[in-house]
């Protein structure tokens, strides 16, 4: 017979006590200052209270954790909450805090005097600790069970909290192997009360829940996934002029509210965040390519309101509590319904007006339909083959673009894909497309005319690939891989994306490994190209590793912007943006000129992160030698010296086939090879450095623009032989360094 929470000085398993609900409530009231409680709370709370597993299914921000704080607060015993990342259990702990409610979490980001202490008062007989959160991975640890098992026998155990327990299953957009282990719970603990709680949990995944859990006759509990509060809203990317400009309109125009903006690369965040702040936005990037102190210094900003804005993977994700968040973009479609539903959630926590807005691009869905067809991960070893996830996985993804694509409800879209019924009057036009349904249904005729545009169809690019999509520069998938890493470890990176990135570094054995995968990247080049019925090039296709004239110059031009954006972040630079952008440059090809153009984009994106972060300090450390030079008249300038060693980490990921980087358009910058050259040996940097001030940041081309662009560049490479090693027509003609290191060449001369 199961049990209750114990009572103080008794056994938890000694008889249950039945609180009324008025005596709940004021606890409530009297702890978090709430006049009532919300959904389905109360029955949540009784169910335990009355010794019963329970299954609570409760929207994003609808109030899940006081279903185990509440429990914790009227009854003798420890609540252990097993919560997924160390962020959030941060983050709930630092509040009880300051309620005065006695918890604490482990993980081995605590000094060992605070584990000791937490371990000392569990160990005491009597813990003064009400709610102690853990990490699934520890909670399975011999070592840790032994305590938990030590404290169940002495009643001081009442109620075992499983949040965000769709990560269990491995049909739920966030399946973690080390939720697994906690199957043994039941067992273990055999008359305390179970709870698991999840806001995302399609019927499906549901029962997977309770059934790995192995929960006994549990109370289900379901609420309306309807978040009435937030407005949704798709607009269409290749209908927009500038896509980043109508981001920023948009922020704008809202008065700079409290945001979220979720892209799929890490480049695209701090890409947008830059333009953003140059627009007078208050923004930041945060992925798992900045390392964790920036990262935390980006999330204080933005809960302290010191930053509005935050450009972001789906690194910044669970446990993300902010109430204010006014408006949530996806610059890039999420990979499902659920992610999507999850990730626009974050919106409007408070209940008041919200905006939830998705753009939607062509290209994108095209990318992500290949990231999904390509996908093969641990997951696809724990179920039955991983053609039938990565058919489900594309079958999830089609919700989300038939969400786009549909000029029907969004609401009721994004409700019933969760099996819940909807009230034909549910939505009270708060959608875009029950609001302005014309308009709507204008765009996506606007949309179906846009030259390839491929609605339900699915790009040969995509199916033809062999590429390992994990090596791509996107943080959109499961935290699945981390079971092969040590227990704690995990959890404390905060980001399972991390860690996979990590994991793919390790899994790399060997140089022949590597090879394995660039072949497999060329091949499915190779395929797209002979697929459309080109060469590449006149002459077949080019070595796909080697690093083209026009990547270098994109690439530039991306440091450029960086190093511009710093220079805003920081007041002023220690030395010329130009030179720096080369000088960085030309470290990053020669570093990677022999290995290939996946590493090089890698360290060029690392080092645009650096940029992102450093301070001038670093700057000034990583500069030193073109300072030096600057200010040494008599020294002569080499641009080939590089700095022993770059701060910026090196990543191993790859390009997907045919990816450009998206400066590729008109307004290229000079050919790096130029400028090199018009660097004479003994011209000084100071010329340099001094010549290049007044050069203008060239603007970055719209999507549009882009991507007419990239079909020219297409048609043009296939016309022309080795366009890649020609100097670039775009001469920067404003900038004044060309035309004055010619000028000074002639002088010499
Ligand atoms: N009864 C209530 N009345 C008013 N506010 C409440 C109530 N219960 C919880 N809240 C507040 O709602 C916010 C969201 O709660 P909580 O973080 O528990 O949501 P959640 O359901 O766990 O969301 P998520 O799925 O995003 O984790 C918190 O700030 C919490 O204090
Ligand atoms: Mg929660």
């Amino acid at each position: 017979m199961k049990g209750v929470l114990p009572i103080k000085g008794a056994s938890a398993a000694s008889g249950r006590e039945k609180k009324a609900p008025k005596e709940l409530e004021n606890v409530l009231n009297q702890y978090f200052g709430y006049s009532g409680f919300r959904g389905k709370q109360l029955e949540a709370i009784e169910a335990v209270l009355s010794g019963r597993d329970c299954f609570c299914l409760m929207p994003t921000g609808g109030g899940k954790s006081m279903c185990y704080q509440i429990p914790a607060l009227v009854r003798a015993g420890i609540v252990l909450v097993i919560s997924p990342l160390i962020a959030l259990m941060e983050n709930q702990v630092a509040s009880l805090k300051n309620k005065g409610i006695p918890a604490e979490f482990l993980s081995s980001t605590q000094t060992s005097h605070t584990k000791q202490t937490i371990h000392e008062d569990l160990d005491s007989g009597k813990p003064s600790l009400k709610l102690l959160y853990v990490t699934p991975e520890l909670v399975v640890t011999p070592g840790f069970m032994a305590k938990l098992k030590k404290l169940y026998h002495r009643g001081l155990l009442g109620l075992v909290a499983i949040d965000e327990a769709h990560c269990i299953s491995t049909w739920g957009h966030d399946f973690r192997p080390s939720y697994r282990k906690l199957s043994s719970l039941r067992k273990q603990f055999p008359d305390i009360p179970l709870l698991a709680l999840t806001a995302t949990a399609v019927p499906k995944v549901q029962k997977d829940v309770i059934s790995s859990l192995c929960l006994q006759n549990p109370v289900i509990l379901r609420a309306s996934f309807n978040r009435p509060n937030i407005f949704y809203e798709v607009r269409y990317k290749d209908l927009l002029d500038d896509v980043y400009s109508d981001i920023s309109n948009l922020l704008k125009s809202s008065g700079n509210v409290c945001s979220i903006i979720y892209c799929l690369e890490r480049a695209a965040c701090d890409d947008l965040s830059m333009h953003l702040s140059r627009q007078g936005v208050s923004s930041a990037a945060y992925h798992a390519g900045l390392n964790s102190k920036v990262r935390s210094s980006v999330l204080d900003d933005w809960l302290s309101s010191r930053t509005q804005v935050v450009v972001a993977t789906v690194a910044f994700g669970m446990g993300i509590d902010r109430q204010d968040v006014r408006i949530v973009c996806h610059f890039n479609l999420p990979k499902s319904m659920e992610s999507f539903y999850q990730e626009s959630g974050r919106a409007g926590r408070d209940q008041q007006p919200s905006r939830s807005v998705l753009y939607y691009g062509l290209d994108d869905r095209r990318k992500m339909e290949f990231i999904l067809r390509n996908t093969k991960t641990k997951k696809s070893q724990l179920s039955s083959s991983s053609n039938e996830l990565s058919e489900k996985a594309l079958a999830d993804f089609s919700q989300i673009v038939d969400y786009c694509e549909s000029s029907s409800c969004r609401r009721k879209k994004i409700i019933e894909s969760f099996g819940e019924k909807v009230q034909p009057t549910l939505c009270q036009r708060s959608c875009d497309a029950c609001k302005h349904p014309n308009l709507v249904s204008s765009r996506l005729e606007e949309l179906r005319r846009v030259p390839n545009c491929r609605f339900n169809k699915i790009s040969p690019v995509f199916q033809s690939s062999l590429v390992n999509p994990a090596h791509l520069d996107t943080e959109f998938w499961n935290r699945e891989d981390e079971a092969s890493i040590s227990a704690e470890d995990i959890s404390n990176s905060d980001d399972g994306n991390e860690v996979v990135s990590n994991i793919a570094i390790s899994k790399i054995p060997s140089n022949a490994a590597l090879d394995a995968k660039f072949k497999a990247l060329e091949r499915a080049e190779n395929a797209y190209y002979q697929g459309k019925g080109q060469t590449k090039q006149q002459g077949g296709l080019v070595d796909k590793k080697s690093i083209s004239q026009a990547l270098r110059d994109a690439c530039w031009k991306r440091l450029l912007d960086a190093l511009g954006q710093a220079k805003l972040r920081l007041g002023n630079l220690p030395c010329d943006e130009a030179a720096s952008a080369t000088h960085l440059e030309t470290e990053c090809f020669k570093k990677y000129e022999k290995v290939g153009k996946t590493f090089y984009n890698s360290q060029i994106a690392a080092t645009v992160r650096w940029l992102s972060s450093a301070t001038s300090n670093q700057m000034h450390d990583r500069f030193h030698t073109l300072i030096d030079q600057a200010t040494d008249h008599s020294v002569s300038s080499s641009p080939d010296i590089v700095p022993e060693s770059p701060p910026a980490p090196t990543e191993v990921v790859s390009a997907s086939p045919g990816e450009t980087i998206s400066y590729e358009a008109n307004d290229k910058p000079q050919n790096i090879h130029d400028l090199e050259k018009t660097k004479h040996p003994n011209e000084s940097a100071k010329t340099i450095v001094a010549s290049a001030g007044n050069m203008e940041l060239p603007t970055i081309p719209s999507f549009r623009e882009f991507l007419s662009q990239k079909g020219k560049d297409r048609a043009k490479s296939s016309s022309h032989s080795n366009a890649g090693s020609q100097p670039s027509g775009f001469r920067r003609k404003s900038s004044g360094l060309v035309e004055k290191q010619e000028t000074s060449k002639k002088m010499k001369s």
